[in-house]
């Protein structure tokens, strides 16, 4: 075992830990859905994504398929807690309907679905509070992303208040520990998100990601839409959460560069299909798929060069 995984594996150990004090951290007398969440164990996985296939009604498909477009063609995956898969791939390889079936906005046509073992494939009213409180999501654009007309101390505090998790003392808590969390002033909290630049927004949605205490998060483009100065103050400040909180994360992304700085294992995709899965190592040192090959050889990286530095 090289010394990069033995890190991991201890990390991954610690992260586990991490998860049931933490799920343990709020009385249950104030968390009256914690009984449906399945309680974390570092075996099982987060998410299991079993043979998902999603297809698409279209006006136009292609010769083999028409009126339809086949968007995931029969993926199987495994989320660990406190892990980051990045899946990174060209436009249209199915990375956004991946993300929004492991998110529970996307049905599969076929193929299961499991939230930390339990079988969410219908999306039940049950299931979704599961999915809700066991994932979040941040998208590639905080602007739409966040409610123009709410403060964002009520952006903040609304996810609280729709799982009814905690009493108004714990959410206002909770609100002043995510706007520290994410590096924001607390004079922020009474600002509009039109008031806010891009890159604080992202912070925000960030930190709305994390009110109900996640066990994983999955990031689709978190930084495209952002100005190049701010991308790698954002990927730095995701780093340090997912360490700091033993979160689990799926990375999203078409820049190859950027999902190997934050993942431990990279998952390739190519029309719908996995073609190539290994660590970070694996992929750039050893690329096994020619499409992979073609992904490193492509266009430079769209990484601010201060990645790396302190954010
Ligand atoms: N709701 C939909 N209806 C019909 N076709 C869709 C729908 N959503 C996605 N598709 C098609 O499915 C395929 C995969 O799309 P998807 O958005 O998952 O790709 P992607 O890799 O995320 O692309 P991008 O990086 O551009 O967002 C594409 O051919 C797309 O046109």
């Amino acid at each position: 075992m090289s010394e990069n995984e033995k890190l991991n594996e201890a990390h991954e150990a610690d992260a586990a830990e991490r998860f049931l004090a933490d799920a343990a951290a709020l009385d249950p007398a104030l968390d009256p859905e914690a009984a449906e969440i399945p309680a974390t164990d570092k075996d099982t996985p987060i998410i299991f994504l079993d043979d998902v296939k999603v297809t698409f009604k279209t006006r136009t498909g292609s010769i083999l398929h028409p009126n339809k477009v086949q968007a995931v063609k029969g993926l199987t995956l495994k989320l660990m807690p406190g892990e980051t898969i990045g899946i990174v791939g060209e436009s249209g390889c199915g990375k956004s309907t991946t993300a929004n079936v492991m998110c529970g906005l996307q049905k599969p046509t076929s193929g299961r679905v499991f939230f930390k073992g339990k079988d969410v494939t219908n999306r039940t009213a049950a299931d979704r509070r599961v999915i809700g409180r066991v994932i979040s999501v941040v998208f590639q654009d905080p602007a739409t992303a966040l409610n123009a007309r709410m403060t964002i101390h009520d952006q903040l505090i609304d996810p609280m208040i729709v799982h009814k998790v905690g009493d108004t003392a714990y959410r206002e808590k909770r609100v002043h520990e995510l706007i520290e969390m994410v590096g924001l002033p607390e004079s922020v909290l009474d600002a509009l998100p039109g008031q806010m630049s891009g890159g604080q927004r992202q912070r925000v949605a960030i930190a709305r990601a994390l009110s109900l205490k996640p066990d994983a998060i999955i990031a689709d483009e978190p930084t495209s839409a952002l100005d190049v100065s701010v991308r790698a103050q954002i990927l730095n400040l995701l780093m340090d959460l997912k360490k700091e909180l033993g979160l689990a994360m799926v990375f999203i992304s078409h820049d190859i560069q950027t999902v190997r700085y934050i993942s431990d294992r990279i998952v390739v995709m190519n029309g719908g299909l996995a073609v190539e899965e290994g660590t970070a190592e694996q992929i750039f040192d050893n690329p096994k798929d020619d499409y992979t090959r073609l992904l490193l050889g492509a266009a430079p990286s769209l990484l601010h060069p201060d990645l790396g530095k302190t954010a």
